[in-house]
């Protein structure tokens, strides 16, 4: 048969199973339609584009605004989606239910094509087991015990935006995630695998020119197509999602290389810690904890492999960018970043070794920015069984009376909503639209929420109750890591350079990637851009 016929066919199969399977959902579903929800902007794509391809939380904050905590939205054909911002029903998504709440298999599905078969993308009994086994390698004691890895990358970064800056006049715009980015794989490498992935100011290795870039150029600013595509795959089942891996598009032949690359790595860096994994990178603390005598406890090899690629995709361009968007809100904001540059000089001034767990405006800043520039927007889940969820706030049920229970089929897709969550203004006060990091010294429990009904302070995430390192059984798993590092960058960075806007930078989008990366508006096309001007304040 002819390759023209062999995709045509192909295409009216795929048509055909979406068909069906809408139609027997349809059939069999709890209804959710009396859930109040935004017009769709077409039949084709829903609502989709507009969570997709606005700036982050454009659209979660007005339907949070406009609808309440629990939304209805449209799929791509139709379908009828939820999207939640509601703590009670996150709670239980998250935490209560567990594993009767997954990832989608075309979420899975992806990450598993980008990262390989690591944690983030198993589920069940497979996640629980991987997850024990390397859960130890990223307690707080061992994060903490990173610190001088971080502290010499953070000054090694210092050193090249001194040369950057130094070149030209004394005052220069850079742009800001070149160097961060190569910075922060450079601390990962260390850090979680003792590998170097080349000096900061060397050529980057081919695992780290992959890295460059990876989130805005995989997953930014979608087509109306690929909105559409990335819809629909919900709606294939997964043996034929799984054939998909094999189709020879540019996108998923760079994906498949970057696996391969980095499942090199791994293989080399495993191997050399045969019989001695006595180190303190995360990889060493992972070999030893596999080393149970009961199989049912341990990684297979191939399980072991894909979590270095699952740990530099989930803990590179997250910890990047939290960190630019910081650098940007004290651009923004000059007399915040005054105040932290003093405590963080008088407080260097006292002690040679400062712990920076100590220092409270240094960890309200971090905190403010995780809460305001919420890095990883939206969480996405689907339930294997018909359920009931409970809410914060009523809501009407089909019979139009109010009710704290929303009764859903099974198969419900759910997207959670981390950004609006984050800004919900009956959890963080009337201003939670501010960037105020003064928010978080009023308060003597470590939260900065106002929440003004007991059901608004139901407790979801790791930390100070904010919902950017996810919440429950999945939550991120390198959340203390990743602060003891934002920590060690953060105070170097601002102990030495003063950061001012630029006409460019007040020009900055917030682009969903999956990550949120800052991109210049109408400059899309060069990925994650932060230009911010930099002068030596020593
Ligand atoms: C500021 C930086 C970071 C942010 C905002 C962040 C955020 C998140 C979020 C929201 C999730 C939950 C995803 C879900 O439930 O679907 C997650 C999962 C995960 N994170 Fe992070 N992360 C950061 C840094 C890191 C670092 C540095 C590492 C590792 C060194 C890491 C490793 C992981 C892993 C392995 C998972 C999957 C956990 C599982 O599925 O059980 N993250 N992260």
């Amino acid at each position: 048969m002819a390759l023209s016929n062999i995709s045509t066919l192909a295409s009216w199969i795929f048509v055909f199973i979406v068909c069906t399977t809408l139609w027997y959902r349809r059939r069999s579903r709890i209804p959710i339609a009396h859930v109040p929800g935004p017009t769709p902007e077409s039949f084709w794509l829903g609502n989709l584009r507009q969570l997709m391809r606005e700036q982050v939380g454009d659209y979660d904050l007005q339907w949070q605004n406009n609808f309440g905590m629990v939304v209805r939205f449209k799929a791509p054909l139709g379908g009828d989606r939820l999207w939640i911002s509601d703590p009670k029903a996150i709670q239980y998504i998250l935490q209560t239910s567990r594993y009767h709440f997954v990832k989608p298999y075309a979420a899975r599905f992806v990450l598993n094509t980008a990262t390989g078969k690591g944690v983030n993308g198993a589920e069940g009994k497979d996640h629980y087991r991987q997850r024990r086994v390397l859960l130890p390698a990223f307690g707080g004691p061992e994060s903490r015990a990173l610190r001088p890895i971080f502290r010499d990358s953070a000054e090694q970064l210092v050193q090249q935006f001194r040369n950057a800056t130094v070149a030209g006049d004394a005052t220069r715009e850079v742009d800001v995630p070149v160097f961060l980015g190569r910075a922060v794989l450079h601390a990962l490498g260390r850090a979680a695998f003792a590998y170097d992935f080349s000096g900061i100011d060397e050529q980057p290795d081919a695992l780290a020119e992959s890295l460059h870039n990876f989130m805005a150029l995989g997953f930014g600013l979608p087509s109306d197509w690929k909105v559409f595509l990335q819809g629909v795959m919900a709606y294939v089942p997964p043996p034929i999602l799984d054939l998909m891996a094999y189709v020879p598009t540019s996108g998923l032949t760079f994906l498949r290389r970057h696996v391969r690359l980095s499942n090199d790595i791994a293989r080399i860096l495993v191997c050399a810690r045969a019989g001695s994994a006595d180190g303190r990178d995360a990889l060493s603390l992972i070999i030893r904890a596999n080393a149970s005598e009961d199989e049912s406890r341990r990684l297979t090899d191939a399980e072991l492999l894909p979590q270095l690629a699952t740990i530099l995709g989930a803990g590179h361009e997250t910890t990047t960018n939290t960190l630019g968007w910081i650098l940007l809100e004290l651009a923004r904001h000059p007399d915040a970043q005054k105040k932290l540059r003093d405590e963080i000089r008088s407080a260097r001034a006292e002690a040679a070794d400062v712990n920076l767990d100590t220092l409270p405006y240094l960890n309200a800043v971090i905190k403010e920015t995780l809460r305001f520039d919420t890095v990883v927007p939206h969480l996405f889940r689907v339930s294997t069984r018909d359920d009931v969820i409970p809410v914060s706030a009523p809501i009407s049920s089909p019979s139009g009376d109010s009710t704290f229970e929303l009764p859903i089929p099974k198969g419900t897709q759910i997207i959670i909503s981390d950004v609006a969550y984050n800004r919900n203004k009956d959890i963080w006060g009337a201003d939670a639209d501010v960037w105020r990091p003064e928010r978080w010294l009023e308060q003597s429990d470590g939260d900065a929420g106002h929440a003004n009904t007991a059901s608004m302070r139901t407790r979801v995430g790791v930390l100070g109750n904010l919902m950017s390192f996810g919440s429950g059984h999945r939550a991120c798993l390198g959340w203390r890591f990743a602060m003891v590092e934002v920590q060690e960058f953060t105070a170097e960075l601002v102990a030495h350079l003063r950061v001012e806007m630029t006409p460019r930078a007040e020009r900055v989008r917030r682009e969903n990637c999956l990550v949120m990366l800052p991109m210049v508006e109408g400059e899309a096309a060069k990925g994650n851009q932060l230009p911010l001007r930099l002068s030596f304040v020593d």
